[in-house]
């Protein structure tokens, strides 16, 4: 594609159509020849600083904001926003995507409303896709994945060949950062997700409102006036989502026991499955959904209401809910101890999510509660005392652990949830505290691991080492004494 044509309606300043651009990068060590490179401002430095490392490696043109000061002899292209104009340009030059793309955003949740959607549509006979925390997950192959949210050229790209594979559904996870950052302003949305709004990532939002706005571009910019926003009625920010997506013009469906269009009505708990009485236009539905955690049942709502929204019948998608599978490590059974202890593998990584998990697991534990959680390096300080004090109030036994320390020191971290968790034990080596709650758990008793989900790494300093918490739990009830 010319340069001309990449940038029409997009970008101005430079409309060569003698220039033949092959690829877009917004980092210059990724520029190949022909390439477009986009200069954009960071959280830690300035991609204008490395315009000539990208004219070096072959760059054709480059695109930056209006301000942006830049030396160099390619030609520029300038967009108000653009960070927007590369996400934009990244979907023309990838080509056509699924026609039904449906993302969802909130604190938590996201990835199980993804996989729940894809299986609805799937159990619908659609050809249909899931991008997340967790990766890829099509019809053809599953991928590990490390952004919630891909980047806008890397996302384009995989959409696109995704279509050319066949699929025609696909939901994905739309992060605050992802969000914020553009990455998703390429895609035609079919329909948008919100679950709820917790505390999170408050080392890169200024504040709470700003976060929820983030969230909100989702309904006001990149969701096509009219069509529909499935929104979860129970949460404390449920009303403001509802009135951010009225205000921007979207089909509002809500979803929960507060919801208009599905309505929870009764909600029975048991170890392993919850038994649901949903009414949906008049009609009650009973639905047994074979997971715990009244958190999954809200999920299931609102991807239920996004398999609807998206063209599958009222009957078909919640009839689905009977067959789905969890996200894999998001309140998953990793094994049973020879005392019959089930011990669940969580990806509870922020206030809200351990709080749900441990009021999750509690109903049918008639011991102990007992989890093993930390917190990550590099991320949000704030949230670290009070996952301390979530995890000392809700559990019996709590053992703090590290999680991903990232380029900070383990001890300081686990320092700082201490503040907020006077009686937990201090466990730094993650093998050995899930080895210690697992042998002290009796008949009865529930063990938790949180934090790390499906992660098959743990990162200390610069390196990422082999490390999976399900593995770890298997490895520990296989050695325990009998
Ligand atoms: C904090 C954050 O979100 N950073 C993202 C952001 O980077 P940035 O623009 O701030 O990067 P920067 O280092 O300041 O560099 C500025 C620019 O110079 C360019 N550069 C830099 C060096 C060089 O040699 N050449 C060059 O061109 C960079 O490519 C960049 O375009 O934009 C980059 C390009 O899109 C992202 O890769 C990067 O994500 C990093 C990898 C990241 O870890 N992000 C995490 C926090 C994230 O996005 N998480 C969310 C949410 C997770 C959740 O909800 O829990 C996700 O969606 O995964
Ligand atoms: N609807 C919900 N309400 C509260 N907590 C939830 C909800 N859904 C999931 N959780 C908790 O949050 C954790 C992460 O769930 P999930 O991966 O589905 O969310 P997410 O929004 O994708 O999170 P992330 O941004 O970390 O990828 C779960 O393991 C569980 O502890
Ligand atoms: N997408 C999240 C994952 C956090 C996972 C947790 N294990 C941690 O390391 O804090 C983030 O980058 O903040
Ligand atoms: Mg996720």
């Amino acid at each position: 594609m010319n340069l001309r044509e990449l940038s029409e309606g997009l970008a101005t300043g430079a409309d060569d159509a003698s220039i033949e651009i092959s690829g877009l990068t917004a980092d210059s060590r990724a520029v190949r020849p022909g390439f477009l490179f986009a200069a954009l401002a960071g959280t830690r430095t300035d991609g204008a600083r490395f315009v000539a490392d990208a004219q070096a490696a072959g760059a054709s043109a480059v695109l930056a904001a209006p301000d942006t000061v830049l030396e160099t002899s390619l030609p520029i292209l300038r967009a108000p926003d653009a960070r927007r104009a590369l996400a934009l340009m990244a979907a023309r030059l990838a080509g056509p995507q699924p026609d039904h793309i449906v993302a969802v955003t909130g604190t938590a949740g996201k990835t199980s409303v993804a996989a729940f959607l894809r299986q609805i549509w799937a159990r619908a006979g659609k050809q249909a896709a899931s991008i997340g925390t967790t990766g890829l997950v099509s019809p053809t192959r599953t991928e590990y994945g490390s952004l919630t949210t891909p980047e806008p050229v890397a996302l384009a790209n995989l959409l696109a060949e995704l279509a050319r594979e066949g699929v025609t559904h696909v939901s994905m996870e739309a992060s605050s950062h992802g969000l914020e950052q553009r990455r998703l302003d390429g895609l035609t949305l079919r329909a948008a997700g919100f679950t709820n709004l917790g505390r999170d990532h408050m080392d890169y939002h200024a504040s709470v409102e700003e976060y929820f706005a983030a969230k909100m571009r989702l309904f006001d910019t990149l969701l096509p006036k009219g069509r529909p926003a499935v929104i979860f009625a129970d949460d404390r920010w449920s009303g403001a989502a509802i009135e951010a997506a009225q205000k921007a013009g979207a089909s509002v469906m809500t979803v929960g026991r507060e919801g208009g269009f599905l309505k929870l009505k009764r909600l029975e708990h048991e170890r392993r499955r919850q038994v649901a009485e949903i009414e949906v236009v008049g009609k009650l539905h009973r639905i047994v959904l074979p997971l715990a955690g009244e958190f999954q049942m809200s999920n299931a709502l609102v991807a239920a209401g996004l398999a609807i929204a998206s063209g599958v019948n009222i009957e078909d998608a919640l009839h689905a809910l009977e067959y789905l599978e969890g996200a894999p490590g998001r309140l998953e059974l990793a094994g049973t101890t020879a005392a019959g202890v089930p011990v669940y593998v969580d990806y509870a990584h922020k206030p809200e999510a351990l709080e749900n998990v441990l009021s999750a697991v509690r109903p049918f534990t008639t011991g102990r509660v007992i989890v093993v959680f930390g917190c990550g390096g590099d991320r949000d300080r704030g949230k670290r005392p009070i996952m301390g004090g979530i995890a000392t109030r809700l559990a019996d036994i709590a053992i703090l652990t590290d999680d991903n320390p990232r380029s900070e020191e383990a001890a300081a971290i686990r320092a700082e949830v201490l503040e907020g968790a006077p009686g937990a034990e201090e466990i730094g080596d993650r093998r050995q505290a899930i080895r210690e709650a697992i042998s002290r758990a009796g008949a009865g008793d529930t063990v938790v691991i949180a934090g790390k989900g499906h992660e098959n790494g743990q990162t200390i300093g610069a390196q990422t080492f082999p490390f999976s918490d399900h593995e770890e739990v298997r490895l520990a009830i296989a050695d325990a004494p009998r």
